[in-house]
């Protein structure tokens, strides 16, 4: 029996590294969870399902899968070459309830554009793939929801897209816009054709981590791209994998070694790579100029930092937490704070990082007041909802020992820079360029230290 297995796992190794190929990525979902998780209204009940939605032909109303039902119309590369071209305009065709632009596929965009696929779907509108039949190219184009509020926001990104490109030599941090125009009360915004963001690309890897020496190169990347964005005084404030998208499709197919005695969920012994580490920034819907008035809430609910939630006014370091909790997703996999609702996220940032400091505590807005008792303590487990979620904030565990559960080499030099990210205090936390200079991205692999042998304070003091 036991020799078998060896044989097996032999012989599926074999089979495995020779069955190692590139692939194109697919746009296309597998399965029904959502796509892009949404800013604001993450944290609202799901909608109801739309009255209609009609999958043949595939005439798209607004939110892709609300009906729950995977659809089976599917694109390949090749047919798109061969789409007839549709004379003249498309008929002028309602808006759904909430002003997403319908259309067919093949329709065009202006004379200049035919639409090849749906790519994604955000708050703002949809992003569509389109051919470009001037410059002979496939494009994303977002079509902004026909409501004056989204309408205003597209303009103020688009100004936001022309400063970034204006100073960007190579166009190598953030994604390049093309063109941008008004049609049928939609602007629309013409941006070069990206691959898949990295939360797409995990969820198609069945959520499986990235090795360590991808994430470093992902983090420097992020990182440069976000030093930039400050230097020119802009706050992205939106941060997420779903914002982070590769600039190629291509990937690998390599065993994945953690699972070849046993498939993972999905049944499969492969975990895929991109072939490409080289990502793009997208989404500046919500970026804001330094000055601005910065009280509102921002970010995407796992990605929001403990000064916004706690009403104490936000700056350029949201965007370094927000860091924080992507590169840790990366390594792991999933979400770090998978929460919903404020008192159970500080619950889970305080079981993982330690202790809110009290003078945070102390400046927090009315809002905030409820979640703490006297002593600037945190409401935690007595204010807890339901068993669910005290499960949910015990069963984390603290930052160095998830980071080691997913990391073999670097690992102390990882959990030393996500400390530095994930600083409660903003004027603590590192700033962009300080991260760059970080040991984990400027040490080469032969000098790194491993974990134990780096002391971290934390690890002792804190505990339980
Ligand atoms: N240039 C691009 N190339 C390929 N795909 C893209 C491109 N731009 C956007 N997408 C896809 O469309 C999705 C939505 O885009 P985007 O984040 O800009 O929309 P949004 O409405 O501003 O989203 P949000 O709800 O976060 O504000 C992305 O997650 C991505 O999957």
């Amino acid at each position: 029996m036991q020799s078998s297995v060896h044989r097996e796992k032999g012989n599926s190794i074999t089979m495995i590294l020779e069955t190692r190929r590139n692939v194109e990525f697919q746009h296309r979902n597998v399965d029904n969870r959502p796509r892009k998780r949404p800013r604001l209204t993450w944290d609202a009940a799901p909608l109801p399902p739309p009255p209609q939605t009609v999958f043949h032909p595939p005439v798209y109303y607004g939110p892709e899968f609300t009906s729950g039902v995977v659809p089976t119309f599917v694109y390949p590369n090749m047919f798109y070459n061969s789409l007839p071209p549709r004379q003249g305009s498309p008929p002028w065709r309602p808006d759904d309830k909430d002003g997403h632009f319908s259309f067919l596929v093949g329709d065009t965009l202006t004379p200049r554009y035919q639409i090849l696929s749906k790519m994604g779907e955000g708050t703002f509108g949809q992003v569509l793939e389109c051919f470009d039949n001037k410059n002979n190219e496939a494009v994303a184009i977002k079509v902004i929801r026909s409501v004056p509020k989204y309408r205003e926001a597209a303009m103020i990104e688009i100004g936001v897209l022309q400063r970034l490109s204006r100073h960007d030599v190579g166009g190598s941090r953030c994604v390049q816009i093309r063109n941008w125009f008004d049609y049928r009360n939609h602007i629309c915004i013409v941006f070069e054709k990206l691959g898949p963001s990295l939360y797409d690309f995990l969820r198609k890897n069945s959520y499986r981590s990235f090795p360590i020496d991808l994430v470093r190169e992902l983090g420097r990347q992020l990182l440069e791209s976000v030093a930039y964005m400050h230097d020119l005084r802009l706050i992205h404030t939106d941060l997420k994998p779903e914002n982070i998208l590769l600039v190629s499709s291509e990937y690998i197919k390599i065993p994945d070694y953690k699972f070849l005695s046993r498939p993972t969920r999905d049944g499969s012994y492969f975990k895929n790579l991109p072939k490409s580490s080289a990502i793009k920034l997208i989404d500046f819907g919500s970026t804001t100029l330094e000055h601005q008035d910065h009280n509102h809430i921002v970010s995407t609910r796992h990605y929001r930092a403990p000064e916004v939630i706690l009403g104490v006014g936000w700056n350029y370091p949201c965007d370094l937490w927000s860091i924080g909790c992507i590169l840790v997703e990366l390594c792991s996999g999933e979400a770090l704070f998978q929460t919903h609702e404020n008192l159970e996220h500080l619950a889970m940032m305080e079981r993982v990082l330690g202790p809110l400091p009290p003078h945070m505590v102390l400046r927090a807005d009315r809002r905030s007041d409820r979640y703490f008792r006297r002593g600037a303590k945190l409401d935690w487990p007595e204010g807890a909802t339901s068993r669910d979620s005290l499960k949910a904030v015990w069963k984390l565990p603290r930052l160095p020992n998830l980071i080691m559960q997913h990391v073999d080499h670097s690992a102390g030099d990882l959990i030393d820079l996500l400390l530095g990210l994930l600083r409660y205090d903003p004027t603590e936390r590192l700033k962009a360029r300080e991260a760059l200079n970080h040991p984990f991205f400027t040490r080469s692999r032969e000098q790194s230290i491993p974990f134990n042998q780096s002391p971290h304070p934390f690890l002792y003091n804190h505990k339980n």
